[in-house]
């Protein structure tokens, strides 16, 4: 479905060199990613603030022109074949919304047919699919300025699916999205992808999202791909610490093990963090030798802090994960 290859996309801006005239320099917002997404597959996108995921998203919409590098979506060119590309891929902008404005729902998703040029009957069908899927009944009537962010999104999901696309691209489809919102659109991409067979590449900062839906993770940093491999394995490649959290019969001054003290102690409870090498079980006895203990448990290290450790760049070309090189 995308096959990207050595894909460079740069941008020249004005430098911030003192004198009349500040110079332009060349920023390479995309440096050089290679990936292929296979059909049918859910493919989280990760990465720090600025660091190229929404070009990437524009790139393989056809919105930008990639500077260098052979990209192809759904086999075609997506810079030259924009308006073949836009039926065959559907993508939502989560801080932006394709709907009218002034419109009802309705009528925007009738637009949408209209520019699509599908067949009524299908869109009939798709739509009454749609809305039973989304639960968009109550509010289909309703301007889209008078949506919540949350029905908006939905009625925005909907406009994308409805020529029912071979890809969908998502860039932060659940930002600022409740709970129970969020927990709708990712039961909805989770089945489309699994009964539809729709393949998904999805952009978000929302680890929730990525830990119930994904099971192939790329992240980019400074506009190169750092990884790309399964999330499990991502948790096992980074060295990632993991915490022992110990209950002792009665508050004691911090434990200090070696090199291991407590790094937070809260009454009798206190947190010790335990580097990979470190043999907890060995750990664990000599605490108990030393300390009356009521209560332990080893806590591995979340896909956040692993996410947060690499984007501090606390694994310097960190994993050695797949095929991914500096
Ligand atoms: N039109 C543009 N002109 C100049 N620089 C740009 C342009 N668009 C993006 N950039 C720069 O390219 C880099 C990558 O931006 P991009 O929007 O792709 O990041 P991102 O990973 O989507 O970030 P975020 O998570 O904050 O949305 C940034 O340094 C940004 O300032």
């Amino acid at each position: 479905m995308i096959e990207a290859r050595d894909v460079v996309k740069s941008f020249t801006v004005r430098g911030r060199a003192g004198g009349r005239r500040r110079a332009r320099t060349t920023l390479r917002a995309v440096d050089g990613v290679s990936f292929t997404v296979g059909r049918g597959e859910f493919v989280g996108y990760l990465g720090p603030n600025g660091a190229g995921k929404s070009t990437t998203i524009k790139m393989l919409t056809g919105i930008l022109t990639a500077t260098s590098g052979g990209l192809r979506v759904c086999g075609l060119d997506p810079s030259r074949r924009r308006t073949a590309l836009a039926r065959r891929i559907g993508v939502v902008f989560g801080q932006r919304t394709t709907l009218w404005w002034d419109l009802p729902l309705r009528d925007s998703l009738t637009l949408v047919r209209r520019l699509y040029r599908v067949d009524a009957a299908a869109h009939r069908a798709r739509l009454a699919e749609l809305t039973a899927l989304l639960e968009l009944e109550p509010f289909l009537h309703t301007p889209v300025r008078q949506l919540s962010l949350g029905q908006r999104m939905r009625g925005d999901l909907a406009a994308a699916l409805l020529h029912d696309p071979e890809l969908l691209v998502l860039d932060e489809p659940t930002i600022g999205l409740d709970v129970v919102s969020k927990t709708t659109v990712r039961d909805f991409l989770e089945r489309i992808n699994r009964e539809r067979g729709t393949t998904i590449l999805l952009t978000t900062h929302d680890l929730g999202d990525i830990e119930r839906l994904c099971r192939r993770v790329m992240i980019i940093d400074r506009g190169r791909l750092a990884y790309d491999g399964g999330l499990d394995e991502l948790r096992r490649t980074v060295d990632a610490d993991r915490t022992l959290v110990v209950e002792l019969a009665a508050p004691a001054p911090p434990i200090a093990l070696g090199e291991i003290t407590a790094e937070r102690v809260e009454g009798a409870r206190q947190w010790l963090r335990i580097p990979r090498e470190e043999n907890a079980a060995a750990l664990v006895a000599a605490l108990a030798e030393r300390h009356e203990i009521r209560d332990i448990a080893l806590r591995e290290a979340g896909i956040e802090e692993v996410l947060a450790g690499l984007y501090r760049g606390d694994h310097a070309y960190w994993c050695s994960g797949r095929p991914v090189a500096p």
